[in-house]
């Protein structure tokens, strides 16, 4: 049968019916016409659209961007010139949820699921967002933690198609030219890392690529920004690994890392290369660099560019939010505790000073605040004359005038912590002994075990309670299954950073605020804690569920973009009246696009003027030409 009309042959003769005519006329190469065109539409930003004249049928099936797959209607495959490139089938979007949620399930293994995701979102990207957002919960650990580590420390073996830009230190002095060949011009987030420190598996070099792009998979799924304003980028300046560097499936470069001058011009001529590139706002987001670097850099850059360190300020703001709901259970401000830190890195730095900020809105003093926060890194307690030296940075704010020590078991007996937070990476090292003595004088103690992913977790939720007789307050960077304890079942929240960077960036690049302060995370902890509620804390969780967490951000966004206008750091004006709507008009569509032009019509005339009749016309009027 041939279900062809005999009107319709190709696209273009569908095209000649309506506005398209000028568009999708074959000769027309005009883009900038052509967006006029698609702007019409005010929902519409540059680089949502792609002119339907540059577009070969074949390339609706072929680009994830325009592929619906089995959506197409009868009209779209018909109109498009691609009826009969697939099975006489149509599905809506629904449907195609459906099997996508089956076909995930039907795999035992999570690095198959997470095979399975890319493929989709290499095949068809409305779908694979619409299916990360719909279905959080089970999703999250698969695109992201735990099981994105294991892509990472398996991405020479399960590399197939290239997602992101790789930019190599022998590209230094064409930083700028490579970023040209990204082929979206209108890029307004950027994820990058260096690979130095994954997680907490360590220098994974360029098989960290796995972490940029799966936190812009949740820049889309979570906050609605759109994907082809995210640029997933990993500097490769080779790896320390001696495992990778041997490996003959690893695909960066073989090389030491670059360290000293050499990589602060790469990284300086990176940041001015972007700015040339994509201006002023684009938000540069630094993940899973070195700990040495991630400080310098954020203090090098954060009053130049529009930028910040999701690993510092991101997961402060996450477990600051989390210590605000834990006050509605302990009844206790957060100045009234003592923490003891396991780690004194980017996490566990960031989680203090922003802790110390929220302490000094109860009106404590700056000192007052410092003096309760404890510390340990693998020198043992960070006590000011510790014979190592190595206190560098902030960490020298957090040191004791207090003999040296060395055991976290010691420390917890002497300092008595009611707060133990865990950021070493150091899996296991909240043991029986630490958290029963914790439990032993704390009615409530909190614990948070926030090392990446859930191999590295300083204990398991199970653990946590089970030594604690289930009164703990627990949360974790991964997740956990819910633990039953005494017969109360228990779900534990995940503290970890996707509830703030998604927010964090929606809000700022909607405003266009061009440097990221302090306060901003602050914010974002409030807000994150006043989406908690009693049913949430009824079930153990200081957190919302998963599924929460795109409310969560845009409510993020609001906030943000209020406190943006009301101090005057943001730049897009006139301010908008109603910033809920106006940060929704800028979001992802999860729903396919009606790749067909709209119908072309005149408007009617109303009064018609009638023109006169050409026997009038006397000749005089060619005279004058
Ligand atoms: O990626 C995550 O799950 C949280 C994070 O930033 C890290 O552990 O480095
Ligand atoms: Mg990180």
């Amino acid at each position: 049968m041939n279900l062809l009309p005999k009107t319709i042959s190709c696209s273009t003769t569908l095209a000649s019916r309506n506005l398209a005519l000028y568009c999708a006329s074959s000769s027309c190469i005009d883009r900038t016409k052509c967006r006029k065109f698609h702007f019409s539409s005010p929902s519409r930003t540059p680089g949502d659209i792609i002119c339907p004249s540059l577009v070969q049928g074949i390339d609706y099936i072929r680009d994830p961007r325009l592929n619906k797959g089995l959506a197409f209607t009868l009209e779209e495959r018909q109109a498009l010139g691609i009826h009969g490139l697939m099975p006489p089938k149509f599905k809506t979007q629904e449907e195609q949820l459906e099997v996508c949620r089956f076909s995930v399930m039907k795999y035992q293994e999570d690095l198959n699921k997470f095979l399975y995701l890319t493929e989709l979102q290499d095949r068809n990207e409305r779908l694979y967002f619409r299916l990360l957002n719909e279905n959080i919960h089970m999703l999250l650990p698969i695109v992201y933690t735990p099981t994105v580590g294991l892509a990472c420390q398996k991405f020479g073996l399960i590399f197939r198609r290239p997602r992101g830009l790789f930019i190599t230190i022998n590209d230094k002095g064409y930083i700028y030219d490579l970023l040209k060949n990204w082929p979206e011009p209108n890029v307004r987030a950027i994820v990058v890392t260096d690979g130095e420190r994954i997680l907490g598996l360590g220098d994974l070099g360029a098989c960290g690529m796995g972490i940029p792009v799966g936190k812009l998979s949740l820049y889309t799924a979570l906050a609605g920004i759109k994907p082809h304003q995210c640029l997933p980028i990993t500097l490769d300046v080779g790896t320390n690994n001696e495992q990778l560097l041997e490996d003959p499936l690893y695909i960066g470069l073989r090389q030491k890392r670059i360290s000293g001058p050499l990589y602060d011009e790469f990284i300086n001529e990176f940041m001015e290369a972007l700015v040339k590139r994509y201006g002023q706002n684009v938000l540069i987001q630094f993940e899973d660099f070195g700990n040495h670097n991630a400080f310098r850099f954020l203090a090098m850059f954060r009053d130049k560019y529009c930028t910040f360190n999701d690993d510092i300020q991101g997961t402060a703001s996450v477990a600051v939010g989390g210590l605000l709901t834990a006050r509605r259970l302990t009844k206790k401000r957060i100045s009234d505790s003592t923490f003891l830190f396991l780690g004194a890195g980017e996490a566990a730095i960031g989680i203090a000073n922003l802790t110390v900020r929220a302490m000094l809105t109860e009106g404590c003093s700056l000192e007052e605040a410092r003096s309760k926060i404890w510390m340990m890194d693998i020198d043992g307690l960070l006590v000011k004359d510790r014979p190592e030296g190595n206190l560098q940075g902030d960490k020298a704010f957090y040191a004791k005038d207090h003999k040296v020590m060395k055991s976290l078991l010691e420390v917890v007996k002497e300092i008595q912590p009611t707060i133990l937070i865990g950021a070493a990476a150091a899996a296991g090292a909240f043991n029986k002994d630490v958290l029963e003595h914790v439990a032993s004088y704390c009615e409530k103690p909190i614990i948070f075990a926030l090392s990446n992913p859930t191999i590295k977790a300083e204990c398991t939720a199970e653990q946590a309670y089970t030594y604690t007789q289930g009164r703990c307050i627990f949360a974790s960077g991964s997740p956990f299954p819910d633990v039953t304890i005494n017969g109360r079942t228990i779900t534990p929240g995940q503290g970890n950073n996707a509830y703030i960077f998604p927010g964090v960036a929606l809000g700022v690049i909607s405003t266009g605020i061009h440097h990221i302060t302090e306060d901003l995370f602050l914010i974002a902890s409030q807000e994150l804690a006043n989406f908690v509620t009693e049913e949430d804390l009824e079930r153990g969780s200081i957190y919302p569920p998963l599924n929460l967490i795109k409310d969560c951000s845009l409510q993020i966004a609001i906030k943000i973009a209020e406190y943006a206008y009301e101090k005057g750091i943001a730049s897009h004006y006139p301010e908008p009246k109603d910033k809920k709507k106006f940060i929704e008009s800028q979001m992802y569509d999860f729903n396919y696009d009606n790749p067909l032009p709209p119908k072309y019509s005149w408007p009617e005339e109303k009064e018609p003027i009638k023109s006169k009749s050409i026997h009038d016309l006397t000749g005089d009027h060619l005279k004058k030409h």
